[in-house]
Parts: C-alpha cells; structure tokens; sequence
C-alpha cells in the first residue's frame, strides 16, 4: 500500500524517485497497449460484421439486444427502420412486427428552400422510432439518416443546410446516438451494396459461396441500383476507374466470408427521373409514351416539362425507341467488354446474378398494372410481361384509365405507358436481361415467419450494430 505522502514540499524529481516503483508498474502494461493500437489495422465497418460474428462476447458484457435506428431519406419519401438484434444478429421482434417501419410521403429535397421544415418533416418518424426504443438502451443505439437521389441530385449547399437541420433536430430531440458521419447523402455504392446485404441476409444466403447469393435492382425516383456478387477472377479484371469515378467492385466481409460484389448506381435514371429523361430526348411537347386526352406538364427536381399527348395516342414501340434514346443504350462509347448504358461496366453478369430480386418501383408499378398481387410480398415475373403491360397501357385512353387502372394514383395514370415501357427497356435494353427469364419482383422478404422490408436500411442497420462491440 502506498503510505500517506507527508506534508512538506517536494520537487519533481523527488516525487518521480520516490514513486519509482510504481511508476514502473503502470508504464510497462501502457506501452504495451499503445505498442498494440499503433501496430492494429483499422478495421472497416464490413470487417467488424465478421469479426462480430466470429467473436465470441461474454453475454454479461454487452447487452443481450442491440437496436438500430435508421432513416432512409428517399427523393419521393422518408422512411424510418427501427430493428433489434439478438447477440447472433439474427433479428428479433420488436412488438408484434420485425421492424418498425413508418413513412412520409414527401422527401427532404422537396423542402430545398427551408432546412429547418425538412428537418421537422422528420420528427414524427422520429418521435414513433425512438418510443420503441428502451430508454436505457437509446445512448447505445445508433442512429443513422442517409439520403440518397434526392440529396444527391440537389448538391452543394441546399443539401448540406438540409442534412445540418436534421443534425440539430436528432441532437436536441432525441437521446440516440449519432454517428461522426451517421447523417449524410450516401453514395450509390453504398445504397446498392447495403441493398444486396439487406436481401441475401433476410434470404439466410450470407456465408454461402458468391454463386449462391442473388442480385438485386432497386428502382426508386431518383436512381437505380444494381448490385451482384462476383467471382474472385472476374473481380480482378474489373475495368479500373479513373478520379472521381464511384468503384465497380466493393469488397465485403459477412459472415466469415469475403464478397466481391459489382455495384453500380445510376443517377437520374430512377423511375420519376427517367421521365424527365423520356420528356427532354422527345423533339417537342408531344410525346408517344403519354396518354391520349392528357396536355400538361411534369415537374421534376424544380423544372417543369412540357408533356402532351400525340392526336394519335401512345405507342408501345414509338415510346420504346424515346426510351431507349433516353438510356443512351447505343450512342456512348463503352470502353470496357460489355456495357450497361451509357457506357457503364456490365460487371461480367455470372452466377451472382442469375437470380434477381427486383424492388421497389418494379414491384409498386407491376401490381398497380395488374400483373403481380399487391397483397403478396413477392412475385415471379418475366421482363416481356412489362412490354406487354405497357402495350396494354399505352393503348388505353386517360379518359378510362381510371377505371381500368384502378390502384394508379391519378397523378401517375398519364405517364404508365412511360413507366412500363421505360422499366422494359432499362431491364431488357439496359441491363441486357433475357425477356424470358424469371425474375423476382420483392416488396418485403420472409423472415421467421414475419415480413421484413426489402430496402436498404436493414444492411445499413446491420453495419452500424456489427460495428458497436
Ligand atoms: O422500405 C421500403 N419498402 C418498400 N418499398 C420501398 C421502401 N423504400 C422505398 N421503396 C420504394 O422505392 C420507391 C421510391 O424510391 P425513393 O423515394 O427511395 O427514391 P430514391 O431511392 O431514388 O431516392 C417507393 O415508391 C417504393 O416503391
Ligand atoms: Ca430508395
């Protein structure tokens, strides 16, 4: 035991010679830590996923559930995912669902002009996600806003006052924690790749071989995502990118097993995008892809397109050749062995991505045409059932489209030739998929008996929880 020091004044070096001793004792272990953080890799968020699982954490030093808070700041909607993982990161209920999921549907770059009100669109998804949340738990629970197209497409300034309104609005009304980067437009590498881990982790493929994992396409507004798994070989001839370029390959860890996994996000190609696009390649107002009876416009990002009908109505393959001239399929150069559209990698296609799941606004336009069951979260279609949907569409009048679309929203019923031909060409034409091959379009995914949504917040989740032991 160290004695009482005695009251008298000592120097410096009187006190370092007569702790000596001690001193020694507590240095040597605190060389030894520094010698070992200095020495250690730092770890990339994908990497603690395996390490996560392959770990093995005394139960009674960490709390057997982790939640997870996530905001997907969408370009047509805000959306909010609360999970909770057990210590295996399987997910566990919260309440009687899997997930709580809420959203609104106006996004935050529609609020360009007015941070502070695009923040507070937030709050009452907000308010719901951290109720679910235990209070003691909240100080550990991540919580993430990520925006994509939107954001992405608003750029510079307005977006940064938007992201620094919800900043403040997530520190003064909430108790959650916030990540050094945790609000912020993300990259459609990311969204893709988090979108991949999202579907393969609810299908139970993560640790299988890359050849028994499935693609995913994910068509929103603003942007549209492809992400597939592909062999070690194929990642290595990957074209390389020059400055500035997103990568091709992004390299994953899950499960104790290594992924390279082509993505690739195409801004301004989503589906509320692409008929801006479809609208600028028409040589004036009149276009084939819009429905006879309708003369107006259509707003985009703040601009307004003139959009009126031909005298002689829409048509399939008029609207088809607009399309592809909005895709661009043949007019740039590709320099890699086979391209996408506009002069995107294709990725070498592959086991990887022989099976595709198909979501977001696939799925929402197929069943409002007919031709998968809106009350089924998944559906097996064929590419050629979207030509023959938009045939069917584009032969129909806006005058009877009510009554025979009866699930489109009357804003939407003009452009659904547009958008069925525009999500033929882009699978067919721009992906290089076979008409005839199944695909499979998805909403939600079964898990454990209980239905989990197919978006890219769940990968997000699952990051921001790996990351936390
Ligand atoms: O959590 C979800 N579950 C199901 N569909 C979703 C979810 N989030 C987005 N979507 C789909 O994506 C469409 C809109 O895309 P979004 O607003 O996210 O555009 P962006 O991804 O281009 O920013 C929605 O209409 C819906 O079909
Ligand atoms: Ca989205």
């Amino acid at each position: 035991m160290l004695k009482r020091p005695v009251l008298r004044h000592e120097s410096l070096s009187d006190k370092i010679h007569r702790f000596r001793g001690v001193l020694l004792i507590i240095s040597v272990p605190l060389l030894l830590i520094t010698f070992l953080i200095v020495l250690m890799p730092a770890s990339t968020p994908s990497q603690s996923l395996q390490e996560y699982r392959n770990r093995k954490v005394p139960s009674d030093l960490r709390s057997p559930k982790s939640y997870a808070v996530i905001f997907d700041a969408g370009s047509s909607g805000s959306r909010v995912h609360v999970f909770c993982f057990d210590q295996h990161l399987d997910l566990v209920p919260i309440g009687k669902d899997l997930e709580l999921f809420l959203q609104t549907n106006r996004g935050l770059s529609e609020y360009a002009s007015n941070p502070r009100d695009a923040a507070n669109s937030l709050v009452s998804l907000l308010d719901r996600a951290q109720s679910v949340v235990p209070k003691d738990l909240r100080p550990k629970t991540p919580v993430r806003v990520g925006a994509t197209a939107g954001l992405r497409a608003l750029g510079g300034d307005a977006s940064n006052r938007i992201l620094q309104a919800v900043r403040d609005l997530l520190k003064h009304r909430s108790t959650l924690k916030s990540e050094p980067n945790g609000v912020a437009v993300i990259d459609g590498t990311q969204e893709g790749s988090y979108q991949w881990v999202t579907i393969n982790y609810l299908l139970g493929n993560l640790g299988k071989e890359y050849s028994n994992t499935v693609g995913v396409v994910d068509l929103g507004g603003g942007s549209v995502q492809m992400a597939y798994a592909i062999s070690d070989a194929d990642a290595a001839n990957a074209p390389r990118i020059s400055d500035g370029e997103d990568t091709y390959v992004k390299e994953m860890f899950l499960m104790g097993t290594k992924y390279y996994l082509y993505v690739h996000s195409y801004l301004h190609y989503g589906l509320l995008a692409s008929r801006a696009e479809i609208l600028k390649v028409s040589e004036d107002s009149i276009n084939p892809c819009i429905l006879v009876g309708y003369h107006g416009s259509y707003k985009y990002g703040g601009v307004e397109y003139p959009a009126s009908a031909s005298p002689s109505g829409s048509n399939v393959d008029e609207c088809m050749r607009v399309a592809s001239n909005a895709l661009k399929v043949n007019e740039s150069t590709c320099m890699h062995m086979k391209c996408t559209f506009g002069g995107v990698w294709n990725g070498g296609g592959g086991d990887g991505q022989k099976n595709l799941f198909v979501a977001s606004f696939f799925f929402d336009r197929a069943a409002e045409a007919g031709f998968a069951d809106p009350n089924v979260p998944i559906a097996k279609v064929h590419p050629r059932e979207f030509r023959e949907a938009a045939k069917r569409a584009c032969e129909t009048k806006l005058v009877n489209a009510k009554a025979a679309y009866p699930r489109v929203k009357e804003e939407n019923l003009p452009f659904l030739c547009m958008d069925l031909v525009y999500q033929y060409t882009l699978l067919v034409e721009g992906f290089g998929l076979d008409p005839w091959q199944e695909i499979t379009l998805v909403k939600q995914v079964k898990y454990r008996n209980a239905l989990v949504e197919a978006a890219w917040p769940l990968g997000s989740a699952i990051e921001a929880v790996s990351a936390l032991t």
